[in-house]
Formats: structure tokens, sequence, C-alpha cells
């Protein structure tokens, strides 16, 4: 991705103006295939600069000929441009702790292994998908847990100690899971998540099925005879979409 950035100066008499312009003219950033994420900023310490920010999907965007809608509504304000230039993004970036992770939420490690101690436990006595595991490594629960762990922002263990995203994924190369299999693996992990008291509420339940749902179907797919996929890609990382945790003081948005 390539960020833009656009600096204004305005005055503070023009402020409204120029807001409400922006507003109407991100309209055709919200429509634009190319455009990742938009935002404008206002200087706190300096009202009068602004920062509009605008993230491309390819390196060859820009504010062209292509967005006359949006060139008509800040035209009035092109000449308190101060700056208008291209940013590569460096691998320096992540998420602050301001929201706990997936991992944390959960309870930790701890909480992820008794997850799976319990999952597996009921796996190995199901008729559908026991006999699949019937020659396990006796490490299995704990690697897999190591495996979530990683996946929802904890310690990076499986990719330390266990070879990472492309050990895991050779597991399932050639096992032919089917749908059913995939169904009853979910299923069971979800009534294994409730028997080990993982945390309950819909935030965090949404989160953990939504990987859930992924990563079987990716593992269904990988199974497959004949699936050739890359045995070597970075490790997923899973957070809490577009529900963050409930913190009472902050609301519950209508219908979430
Ligand atoms: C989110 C979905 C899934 C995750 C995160 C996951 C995770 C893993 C991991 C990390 C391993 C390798 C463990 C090691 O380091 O040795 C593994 C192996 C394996 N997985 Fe999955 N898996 C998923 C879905 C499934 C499904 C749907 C099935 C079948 C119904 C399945 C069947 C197996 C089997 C049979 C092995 C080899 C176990 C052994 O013999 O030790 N997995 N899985």
């Amino acid at each position: 991705m390539i960020v833009e950035y656009l600096r204004y100066r305005i005055d503070p008499g023009e402020a409204d103006g120029f807001e409400a312009a922006c507003a109407r003219a991100s309209a055709s950033l919200a429509a634009a295939p190319q455009c990742v994420d938009y935002e404008l900023s206002r200087c706190v310490e300096d009202p009068a600069s602004y920062i509009l920010r605008i993230g491309w999907a390819s390196g060859h965007d820009s504010l062209d000929e292509r967005f006359p809608a949006f060139l008509a509504e800040i035209e009035p304000y092109v000449r308190e441009i101060e700056e208008m230039r291209h940013y590569e993004r460096t691998p320096v970036r992540g998420t602050g702790g301001s929201v706990p992770t997936l991992y944390a939420w959960a309870g930790g490690g701890e909480a992820l292994e008794r997850l799976t101690e319990v999952f597996y436990d009921r796996v190995l006595k199901d008729d559908l998908i026991g006999p699949l595991f019937a020659g396990m490594d006796p490490g299995h629960p704990r690697y897999v847990a190591m495996w979530l762990g990683e996946v929802f922002g904890g310690p990076e263990r499986y990719s330390g100690e266990r070879g990472g995203y492309h050990h895991m994924v050779r597991q399932h190369l050639g096992k032919a899971i089917t749908e059913p299999q995939r169904r009853r693996w979910v299923s069971l992990l979800m009534d294994a998540a409730d028997d080990a008291g993982l945390p309950d509420d819909p935030e965090f339940r949404a989160a953990f099925a939504g990987y859930i749902e992924w990563g079987t179907r990716l593992a269904l797919a990988n199974s497959q005879p004949g699936a050739a996929p890359p045995l070597e890609a970075p490790m997923p990382h899973w957070g809490w979409g577009v529900a963050p945790p409930y913190v009472p003081s902050a609301g519950h948005p209508a219908g979430s």
C-alpha cells in the first residue's frame, strides 16, 4: 500500500467549510476501488494544520483526473496545500495495547491449552473424526494451543518451537477431510470452548468462530488429493474484526 499525505494550512474562519468540502469529497474515495482508506485529521496544537491521509492499494494511484468530483470539492483549498506526496510503508508498524488481543482476552496460553485438552478428548471419542486422529502425536493438543495462541496475538511459540506455518500446512496434506468432518471439528471445538470456560461474550465468540470457520475451510481445501497450497506463507494473525471487545463505559452499538 502507498500512503498519500496532503497537508493543508486552513485559516480558522474557513475550517468548517473545508471540513464540509472534504466530507463531501470523501464519497469519491469511499467508492474508489483503488482506495484502501482515508482520514482527515486536524492538529491539536496548531488547529490551522490539517492532514488528509489516503491509502492507495497500488503504488500508482493518486488524486488525479480520475477523481473529478473529489477535485471539484477541494479545488478552492488547493492553494492551501503545503505538501502532497506519496509514502511507502515500512515494516515498522503495528497496533498498540489499547485493545487486548484475542489471546489475552481468552485467558492466555493456559486457557487455550485447557481448550485443546478438552477438545481432543472429545475428538478421539468421535465416530466421524476420531479415526483421522488415531495416530495423533501426544503433544498435538499443546501444539494446536500454541498455534492458536500465536494466531490470536500471543507469543510466537508455534513459529519458534514447531516450525511455523509450513509445518502446520503439511500436516493437513492428503488427509482428504470431508465437509461433514470439518463441521464436526468446528462443532466439537465450540462445545469445548464452553466446557473449558472460554469467555462467552458475543464479541469474543464471534471473532473466535470467524477464525475457526476460515481455518477449517482452508484445512479442508489443503487436505484434498492433488491440492498444492503454498508451503511458505506468513503466520495468519486474527483480531476482533468489526466488533471490538465490549467495554461498558464505551457503550454498545445498537443492533450489534
Ligand atoms: C482452524 C482450523 C485448524 C487448525 C488451527 C488446525 C491446526 C493444526 C495444527 C497446528 C496441526 C499440526 C500440529 C503439530 O505441530 O504437530 C494440525 C494437524 C492436524 N490436523 Fe488440523 N487444524 C485445523 C483444522 C483441522 C480439521 C478441520 C481437521 C480434520 C477434521 C484437522 C485434522 C488434523 C490432523 C489429522 C492433524 C495431524 C495430527 C497428528 O497426527 O499429529 N485439522 N492441525
